[in-house]
C-alpha cells in the first residue's frame, strides 16, 4: 500500500488578535522548541486535539501520526497561523520519523466505546495498539513524555509502564495516564450545583473552580473530592452524591448520547491539550504546574493511581498526597481499590506474556 507523507512549513507568525505573549510568560517567538506528537491524530479526538496543539504557542513542531488519514489532517491544520511546523505521518514505517525528537506524545490510538460496553471491553483491541506505540517510543524518543489516553487507561498506562521497563527506558516521572477529562467534567457540574465561575475570566473576579479528582480513569475508580473544592459551597450530602455519579458516568452519558457513533471527543481534545500544555509548561520550569493524572505512585498501596501531581523539567515532580477526606470518600476510596488494582494487574499481565 502506498502511503504519503506530508511536511508543510508554516510560517512563524502570531494569531492575529491574540497576544503574542502566552499566559506562560514566554513571547511565543522566545519559547523553547518543542516537539509534540500525536499518534491517532486522524481519529476523533486526534483531529480537534491537533488543531489545538497547533493553536499552543509552546510547540514548535506537530508530528500527527495515524495508520491512515494523517496526509489531509496534516495539511489541514498546516494552514493555520500559529508558531508550529506541523508534519504528517501515515503507516507503520513511518511511525519512527513521526516519534524522533518528541518532547511530548499525546496516544490518543484505539478504539471508542459504543453503548453498552465498559472501558475494559477495549481492552483486547486497544492493548495490542498501545503496546506497538510505546516499542515504538522507547526507540525513538525514549526521553519524551508519555500522555496516555487510550482506554482503559486503568490497564494502558501499566501496559506503557511495562514495555519501557522491557526496553530499558522506563522512568515513571514520564509517564501519564490523562484524568483531566473526569477533573473538566467535576469543575462543570460542581460550578453548576455551586453558582460558581466555571472558568477564570480577565473579566470576572470570581475565582475559577477547581476540583481534584483522584483514583483511576474508568466507573467507580474515578473519585472526585468535591469537600477540597473550591470556591466551597455548602451542599447538601445527596448534591455530593449526586454530582459523584454524574462524575464517573460522565464518560456513559455522552457515549450514550452519541448513540453508537463513539464516545466523548471534543471534550477529551479540550482535556488532552490542557494536560499537554501543562506537561510543556513543566518542561519548559514554569513553577507550579499541578495537575491529576494516573501516575505511579505511592500515595495509596496501588502501584499506580491518579492524584493531583506537580510537574517539572523531567515531567512528575512530586506526586501529592490525597489531603483531608471526608468520610463518603475515604469510603469511595476503599471501594474503588479492588477494581483498579485488578486493572492495573490485567495491564501487567498482558504486557509480560505478550
Ligand atoms: N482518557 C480519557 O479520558 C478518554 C479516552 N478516550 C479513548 O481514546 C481512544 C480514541 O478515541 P476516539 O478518538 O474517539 O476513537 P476514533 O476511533 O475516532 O480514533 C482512533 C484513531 O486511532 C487510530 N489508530 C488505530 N490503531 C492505531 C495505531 N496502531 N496507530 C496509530 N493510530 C491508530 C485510528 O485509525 C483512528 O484514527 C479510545 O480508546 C477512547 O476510549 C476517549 C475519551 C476520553
Ligand atoms: O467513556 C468513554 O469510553 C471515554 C472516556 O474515557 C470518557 O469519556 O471519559
Amino acid at each position: 500500500m502506498r502511503t504519503s507523507m506530508l511536511k508543510s512549513i508554516v510560517r512563524r507568525s502570531s494569531v492575529p488578535g491574540v497576544s503574542s505573549v502566552s499566559r506562560r510568560g514566554f513571547a511565543s517567538g522566545s519559547a523553547p522548541e518543542r516537539k509534540v506528537a500525536v499518534l491517532g491524530a486522524a481519529g476523533g479526538i486526534g483531529q480537534p486535539l491537533s488543531l489545538l496543539m497547533k493553536l499552543n504557542p509552546l510547540v514548535s513542531r506537530l508530528a500527527l501520526y495515524d495508520i491512515a488519514g494523517t496526509p489531509g489532517v496534516a495539511a489541514d491544520v498546516s494552514h493555520i497561523n500559529t508558531r508550529s511546523e506541523v508534519a504528517g505521518f501515515a503507516g507503520e514505517e513511518q511511525l519512527g520519523q513521526a516519534l524522533e525528537g518528541a518532547d511530548v506524545v499525546i496516544i490518543p490510538a484505539g478504539v471508542p466505546r459504543k453503548p453498552g460496553m465498559t472501558r475494559d471491553d477495549l481492552f483486547n483491541i486497544n492493548a495490542g495498539i498501545v503496546k506497538s506505540l510505546c516499542t515504538a517510543i522507547a526507540k525513538y524518543c525514549p526521553h519524551a513524555l508519555v500522555n496516555m489516553i487510550s482506554n482503559p487507561v486503568n490497564s494502558t498506562v501499566p501496559i506503557a509502564a511495562e514495555v519501557f521497563k522491557k526496553a530499558g527506558t522506563y522512568d515513571e516521572k514520564r509517564l501519564f495516564g490523562v484524568t483531566t477529562l473526569d477533573v473538566v467534567r467535576a469543575k462543570t457540574f460542581y460550578a453548576g450545583k455551586a453558582r460558581a465561575n466555571v472558568a477564570g475570566t480577565f473579566l470576572c473576579l470570581l475565582p475559577e473552580v477547581n476540583v481534584p479528582v483522584v483514583g483511576g480513569h474508568a466507573g467507580i475508580t474515578i473519585l472526585p473530592l468535591f469537600s477540597q473544592a473550591t470556591p466551597t459551597a455548602n451542599l447538601s450530602d445527596e448534591e455530593i452524591e449526586a454530582l459523584t455519579k454524574r462524575t464517573q458516568d460522565g464518560g456513559t452519558e455522552v457515549v450514550e448520547a452519541k448513540a453508537g457513533k463513539g464516545s466523548a471527543t471534543l471534550s477529551m481534545a479540550y482535556a488532552g491539550a490542557i494536560f499537554a500544555d501543562a506537561c510543556l509548561k513543566g518542561l519548559n520550569g514554569v513553577p507550579d504546574v499541578v495537575e491529576c493524572s494516573f501516575v505511579q505512585s505511592n500515595v495509596t498501596e496501588l502501584p499506580f493511581f491518579a492524584s493531583k501531581v506537580r510537574l517539572g523539567k523531567n515531567g512528575v515532580e512530586e506526586v501529592l498526597g490525597l489531603g483531608q477526606l471526608t468520610d463518603y470518600e475515604k469510603k469511595g476510596l476503599e471501594a474503588l481499590k479492588p477494581e483498579l488494582l485488578s486493572s492495573i494487574e490485567k495491564g501487567i499481565k498482558f504486557a509480560n506474556a505478550n
